[in-house]
């Protein structure tokens, strides 16, 4: 699995020595992920060796609001008779103290998800090096008082009408048996109805029309992944699609085609790509880069805001824009989207 290598640095053992070496800082780097690049020769360690893990699993039906209870303990311990996944599960107080639910892989990676619009707020590698970014804005937004008034903006949040601003619950388990990955399925209730499945590197989005009305939305993994490079970043796989360039207006987009192999970041970036490729990847300006292999989302958004604030991310985000979902009542609508870290 891709996760067990060292995060978006280069561990391409064919690679120049000046091209495994970490790059040098410049001004127009962000500070954390210069902190993450790997050190000379580290993409050759093998990732730690850890304890055997606990066989906790998590709770069915967890509320939000009880998920920091003994109760959440007890759920998570008898559904360990059930489920012999190579991880554990924690029920914890994250982000802006919100209950955020750790899923901890065997092998080291590791995924939070915050049950406040059953966002993912981190998601680690083997190593430890952490993939997504977080906005600061965002952060300070969390710590206010209840009802959040603001969603999380930063990690993977899940774009589906009002979705973001809704607590969600912990609804099942399930085991993928090939890949003995960790699986979490959040359910979201908002007009029609959205499961949200999480695991260490993949995510799955599912809606069914539960009402007696069709239903129609747009919805999108607004995957945030930061760059340890601004100017070394690119995003490859788009070349020949059709785009809206939403970056003067997004009232107003302009319709234009890809010409280039590699998109660059130069300025503000927001590009809806139309009928994309099931595969996309970000070189982080590393070496190596994040991949997104999806199924069943139309379009790829490319967002890169470039604001006074030295905020150098990218969102490289599975789409469903310019076709909207409609869904009769009774109907569902199911989609995939697989992120990896991968030597580019
Ligand atoms: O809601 P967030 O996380 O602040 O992100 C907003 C941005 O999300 C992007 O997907 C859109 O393309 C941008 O137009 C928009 O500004």
């Amino acid at each position: 699995m891709a996760a067990a290598k060292p995060a978006l640095a280069c561990a391409n053992p064919a690679a120049t020595a000046e091209q495994r070496a970490p790059r040098a800082p410049t001004a127009r780097c962000h500070p954390q992920a210069l902190r993450r690049t790997a050190p000379p020769g580290a993409a050759h360690q093998q990732p730690r060796r850890r304890p055997p893990p606990r066989r906790r699993h998590m709770a069915l039906a967890t509320r939000a609001g009880a998920a920091a209870s003994p109760d959440v303990a007890a759920d998570i311990s008898a559904l360990n008779q059930q489920f012999g996944i190579p991880g554990r599960v924690e029920v914890v107080a994250g982000l802006g103290g919100l209950p955020t639910v750790v899923l901890k892989h065997a092998c080291g990676a590791s995924a939070e998800v915050a049950l406040y619009g059953g966002c993912i707020t981190s998601w680690k590698q083997a190593s430890g090096d952490e993939v997504l970014y977080m906005r600061p804005d965002s952060l300070k937004a969390l710590a206010g008082p209840e009802p959040k008034a603001k969603p999380i903006s930063g990690g993977i949040p899940h774009c589906f009408p009002q979705a973001r601003l809704l607590f969600c619950f912990l609804s099942c388990t399930q085991r993928l048996s090939v890949h003995r990955l960790l699986v979490l399925c959040f359910l979201l209730c908002c007009g029609g109805r959205a499961t949200v499945c999480v695991c260490v590197c993949s995510g799955h989005a599912a809606a069914a029309n539960t009402g007696d009305a069709p239903f129609e939305f747009t919805a999108a993994l607004h995957s945030y992944i930061e760059v340890a490079d601004v100017g070394e970043a690119r995003v490859r796989g788009l070349q020949g699609l059709e785009y809206l360039d939403k970056t003067a207006d997004p009232a107003n987009p302009v319709r234009k085609r890809e010409e280039r192999e590699e998109v660059t970041f130069e300025g503000p970036v927001d590009s809806v790509y139309l009928k994309a490729r099931d595969y996309v990847e970000l070189d982080v300006g590393t070496g190596a880069g994040g991949t997104v292999t999806t199924n069943r989302w139309d379009d790829v958004v490319v967002w890169a805001p470039w604001t006074a604030m030295p905020e150098f991310y990218r969102s490289l985000e599975s789409a469903q824009f310019s076709s909207p979902v409609r869904l009769k009542p009774g109907e569902h609508w199911r989609s995939q989207a697989e992120w990896a870290v991968k030597d580019l």
